[in-house]
């Protein structure tokens, strides 16, 4: 498990004091469970702390990536990219990385996250559709910045069809791609299988990261399955701050990880310490693992959808754990967050 040089596939740089490098996104997918209403001064803090702590990469964006303030994903209190630009002054050693979802955000978006100081550029697609990404990739290198490829939703698609969909961002001028667990769907053996096709189709060409949820509880053991079967970047957010039940916990992580021998690089005190002291206050409430979250899980819905749904629900006066057992029987993708209107309009209907 342990790597003894300094530089792995993909041509990323790894600190010797990492086995895996963890990546905490709760100052991006925590932004859908604050609806996108962080505050400069609390990502100056949970950046300050987590980079305290060793976290070597910290992805600060709007929940939906670069351009998702909107009516459509909801308008953040603070432009990202003056949140990002704080990220950036505050961390000492982290890098600072932003998601973008093409046709959510811009080229010019991208451009602009890399002059506030952003240094690793993640690109989203649903699973299926990773040559939309094509053109981010190639300008995000030709820029000199490190990239991320993520495959959404990765439990639709079956091992090998998500290995061809690495391959072409890799061949893009990927470094790593993600296999995102979207929504919190996929159990153990279907994340190895997943990371282990993604690692044999991609080699020496690129690295292969697992993003998890915690939706069916398994946010931890799936990480630790992804490292298992290769995976070199690993996703979590501190005290689950992320959508639905919220991500693979990082402090849990890295002390599972101290456990059984795999190196984070990061302090399993501090970090938490971290997740009660400066995390937990900047969160709007904990990240329940409650009936809506385990029917994601359980339909293979988009955790994002979580916090509509919620919405949605309380107008029309219908359940929202129902109308999210529909949204993955319709096997709704980002992007389609208005459909739960319709689904909520269904369930009035049927009431009556
Ligand atoms: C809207 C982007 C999405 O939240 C990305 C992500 O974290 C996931 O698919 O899990
Ligand atoms: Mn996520």
């Amino acid at each position: 498990m342990v790597h003894s040089d300094t530089i792995h596939s993909g041509g990323i740089h790894f600190d010797s004091a990492w086995d895996v490098r963890v990546t905490d996104t709760s100052l991006r997918d925590g932004s859908h469970h604050k609806r996108h209403q962080f505050s400069g001064e609390e990502v100056r803090a949970i950046v300050a702390a987590l980079d305290a702590s060793g976290v070597p990469v910290i992805e600060v964006t709007h929940g939906d990536g670069l351009g998702g303030s909107s009516f459509n994903y909801g308008f953040s209190k603070t432009p990202e990219q003056e949140l990002i630009t704080i990220a950036v002054d505050t961390a000492k050693n982290a890098k600072i990385a932003f998601l973008m979802l093409p046709g959510v955000g811009i080229k010019e978006d991208i451009v602009e996250a890399q002059d506030n100081g952003a240094s690793i550029c993640r690109i989203a697609t649903h699973c299926t559709e990773a040559d939309v990404s094509i053109q981010h990739f190639g300008l995000a290198r030709e820029r000199g910045l490190e990239t991320v490829g993520f495959l959404m939703m990765a439990h639709t698609i079956p091992p090998e069809q998500l290995a061809k969909q690495a391959r072409i961002m890799a061949d893009a001028g990927c470094q790593c791609v993600y296999v995102v667990d979207s929504a919190g769907a996929l159990v153990l053996e279907q994340v190895s299988d997943r990371v282990e096709a993604l690692v044999a189709e991609l080699g020496d060409d690129a690295q292969v990261g697992f993003h998890g949820h915690e939706n069916l509880g398994l946010g931890v053991a799936n990480s630790v399955a992804a490292v298992r079967a290769g995976a070199r970047q690993i996703d979590g957010s501190t005290r689950r701050f992320g959508a639905g039940a919220g991500n693979a916990p990082v402090e849990a992580f890295v002390g599972v990880c101290d456990k059984i021998g795999v190196k984070t690089g990061i302090d399993f005190f501090e970090i938490a310490d971290a997740a009660e002291d400066v995390v937990r206050p900047a969160m709007p409430a904990e990240c329940l693992l409650d009936r809506q979250a385990l029917m994601m899980g359980y339909a293979g819905v988009y955790s994002s959808f979580l916090k509509h749904a919620e919405r949605q629900a309380e107008r029309y006066g219908v359940s929202a754990a129902e109308m999210l057992v529909r949204a993955g029987k319709r096997k709704l993708v980002g992007g389609q967050e208005d459909q739960l209107i319709d689904i909520a309009l269904e369930l009035q209907r049927e009431r009556a």
